[in-house]
């Protein structure tokens, strides 16, 4: 049975200080036993996240990498020193990055191979912009995102990776996307993914929702057919909040 998973990307918020504190508390915490809770703090908080995580059933991500393992890339980190830090995921082409630092699907699908190869989860993130949306573009342009994205890896690896479709409108504006709308795109992703590989990693690959969750929301998302949980900015930040949204 596959875990719905609830990940807080804090984005560049919190020092090392900060992290630990938040770990520590929700480590006192009971995690529920049918959620996978993961934390992706900034790089410099991952070594101490996963010290102070040892023995919970908290998971720890990145929020990105290079992926090349090592060389002359001026403040990149790469693949290997996440694997070494013990790293369970990696975030990968977050709309942030794409939009802000440039990255394109075919360099995000080049993360997603290295990150394989490390052995960490990637979550690949797609999602429109609010003119792609209203010029009706939102299905062409996720197949495009996935089709390069998603190039190259076998049917297993799409099968234990994890989806974010984060419509980029929704992503801290407050404004979240109507979980029924949510769904029905996150299906058509799924039934890409069947087309393009097969059935049981379609039903297999965990495809979560991303855009102003909260507490008060993040039900009106889990109980729909085809969305395995959330990738949360804001609401995540705050331990009490993160933990209301895995329980
Ligand atoms: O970008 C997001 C998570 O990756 C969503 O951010 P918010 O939850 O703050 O809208």
């Amino acid at each position: 049975m596959k875990k719905p998973i609830i990940a807080a990307n804090w984005k560049m918020n919190k020092t090392v200080s900060e992290t630990e504190e938040f770990i520590k508390k929700l480590s006192a915490k009971d995690i529920p036993e049918h959620i996978e809770a993961v934390v992706c703090p900034p790089f410099i908080g991952l070594k101490d996240a996963v010290k102070l995580k040892q023995g919970t059933a908290i998971k720890v991500g990145a929020q990105n990498m290079h992926f090349e393992e090592h060389g002359a890339y001026t403040g990149e980190v790469s693949p290997v020193m996440l694997s070494d830090l013990q790293v369970d995921y990696v975030i990968l082409g977050h709309s942030e990055r794409r939009q802000l630092f440039g990255e394109t699907d075919e360099v995000i699908n080049k993360k997603v191979h290295a990150a394989f190869k490390y052995g960490l989860y990637p979550i690949l993130c797609v999602g429109e912009t609010l003119e792609q949306m209203e010029a009706g573009d939102t299905e062409v342009l996720i197949q495009k995102q996935l089709e390069l994205g998603l190039a190259w890896l076998s049917a297993n690896q799409v099968a234990d990776m994890v989806i974010a479709y984060e419509p980029v409108w929704a992503i801290g504006t407050g404004k979240s996307s109507n979980p029924e709308l949510a769904n029905q795109t996150i299906k058509q992703i799924r039934k890409y993914i069947q087309d393009i590989y097969d059935t049981s990693t379609a039903k297999s690959v965990r495809i979560q929702y991303g855009g102003s969750v909260k507490p008060e929301n993040i039900k009106d998302y889990l109980k729909q057919s085809d969305i395995d949980g959330a990738l949360v900015g804001g609401a995540s930040l705050q331990v009490e909040s993160f933990y209301k949204l895995l329980v």
